[in-house]
């Protein structure tokens, strides 16, 4: 028994700690597209996310099906071994009850109450230990539930763009091939309402942006109203600088613009037209969004400059020639593997200047005709600093572009300033302009010039 379990132990060991690293692989592929689930959905990633988490899946299930394969096969051979020896024992003991030396009630009472109080423990211990494990992941599963809102574009959205294609993809597949009707059904009434624009790049390639009497309160606030009546134009292809107090509204605004959130009242138009009316994908491929904290995905520095978009339509020379555009080319040739080195969790082994001049090619590649720039206020080193701003300014031209400004030169450089101050623009203009008005934003300027330097 022993040298049988000896040879149990030593062939499953390697196979749990595969099925326990398929199970941890699933985890952190889940666990890091919900923490940059922002950027995920700005560069319309989750195809992307999803074929990663499909893949996942199936590894965990090929060595689920493995472990099963020999967790049978070793209960197989453990019983016939226990029956075996069961089988020995009445050999033995059927010998001693011939020669006299025990009677045969004890022998088969001894048999008996052994073999059944060690299955009946074994079994309930199995039992009772499976049962309150599986009591506290339903409790879990439940508050969770009960606590999230679903946005139901964004959800509904997307499982109908994924039933409405012929998938190859196994790993999309497992996303598609769960037949249940309710929800579907839903979805197909809620998007029905809404106009794909195939068009919808090239509109806002040529057409403002306006934010029209602008109301919002956060769904887990709603009685708290941050936006109140905001009215706002972004010229096409111009430059707005949002500045205010911490707290005024600015990262709310970016948030509606990028569709995070939609409007409690009024709305956000292209050339005229409700935002609400075309697809948040589609949204999505026109919008880039460059973050503070820009999060990169732990794969080559490659894949990450082309994150978002399809494959095929990303060749290694549009790669090259966006990185060279934001200044990253020559540091990435210099790293180990140039391209297809890999960046380390949430791109931990680049600097964060380079990480956002990552970021930047990203956006360049991806060539969307509105950005949303919300600007680091970490410091980075002068050199570091001047060539972000250099990759910024190139990013900047031509698209139309609100930027959350915390450097002064941003401002100052901006076609027009909003100044946001409950939740409404209070000042608009251009830096000299505004200086001269002696308004909020000269007030800010003069009180908050060392905060913006
Ligand atoms: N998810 C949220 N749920 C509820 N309230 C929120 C949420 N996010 C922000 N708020 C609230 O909305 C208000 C405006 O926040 P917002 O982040 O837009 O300000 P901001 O002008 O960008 O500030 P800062 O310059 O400090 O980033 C704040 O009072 C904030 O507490």
């Amino acid at each position: 028994f022993c040298c049988f379990e000896a040879v149990y132990k030593r062939s499953t060991i390697p196979v749990f700690r595969a099925h326990g690293m398929a199970q941890a692989s699933m985890s952190d592929c889940v666990s890091e597209t919900f923490s940059a689930i922002r950027t995920v959905r700005s560069f319309s990633g989750e195809h992307r996310q999803m074929s990663m988490f499909g893949n996942q899946v199936l590894a965990y299930r090929r060595s689920g099906i493995r472990l099963g394969m020999f967790k049978s096969l070793n209960e197989s051979v453990t019983r016939v071994a226990v029956y075996i020896s069961l089988i020995a024992l009445y050999c033995l003991g059927g010998s001693k009850v011939k020669a006299g030396e025990i009677s045969v009630g004890t022998f088969a009472s001894f048999i008996g109450y052994t073999f059944t109080l060690t299955f009946a423990v074994q079994g309930l211990v199995n039992t009772s230990g499976d049962l309150r494990a599986t009591l506290a992941a339903v409790e879990r599963i439940n508050s969770i539930l009960s606590g999230v809102e679903v946005d139901e574009t964004l959800a509904y959205g997307l499982e109908r763009e994924i039933q409405g294609k012929e998938h190859t993809d196994e790993a999309i597949k497992l996303f598609s091939d769960n037949g249940h009707s309710g929800k579907s059904t839903r979805n197909v009434h809620y998007m029905s309402a809404l106009k794909s624009a195939n068009n919808l790049s090239n509109l806002v390639w040529s057409a403002d942006i306006c934010l029209e009497d602008v109301h919002f309160s956060y769904p887990l606030r709603p009685d708290v109203e941050i936006l109140r009546g905001l009215d706002l134009t972004l010229k096409c292809g111009t430059v707005t600088a949002l500045v205010g107090p911490s707290g005024a509204g600015k990262s709310t605004i970016v948030q509606l613009l990028s569709r995070f959130y939609e409007p409690t009242k009024g709305r956000i138009t292209v050339a005229g037209e409700d935002i609400r009316t075309f697809e948040k994908t589609e949204w999505a491929r026109v919008v880039s969004i460059v973050n503070q904290e820009p999060v990169l995905f732990s794969v080559s520095v490659g894949e990450n400059i082309a994150y978002g978009l399809p494959d095929e339509n990303v060749s290694k020379d549009d790669i090259i020639k966006a990185a060279k555009a934001a200044n990253a080319h020559e540091f990435i040739v210099s790293l180990p593997q140039g391209y297809d080195t890999l960046v380390g969790e949430r791109g931990g082994l680049l600097s964060g200047g380079q990480r956002q001049r990552i970021a930047i090619a990203r956006a360049l590649l991806k060539n969307a005709p509105i950005l949303i720039l919300d600007e680091a206020t970490s410091a980075l080193d002068a050199v570091s600093e001047r060539l972000v701003q250099d990759a910024l300014n190139h990013l900047m031209k031509g698209r139309t572009t609100m930027v959350i400004a915390h450097r002064l030169s941003t401002v100052q450089n901006a076609h027009q300033i909003a100044v946001v101050s409950d939740g409404r623009i209070a000042e608009l203009g251009s830096h000299l302009q505004l200086l001269a008005e002696k308004g909020r934003y000269a007030t800010l300027v003069g009180t908050q010039r060392l905060a913006f330097e």
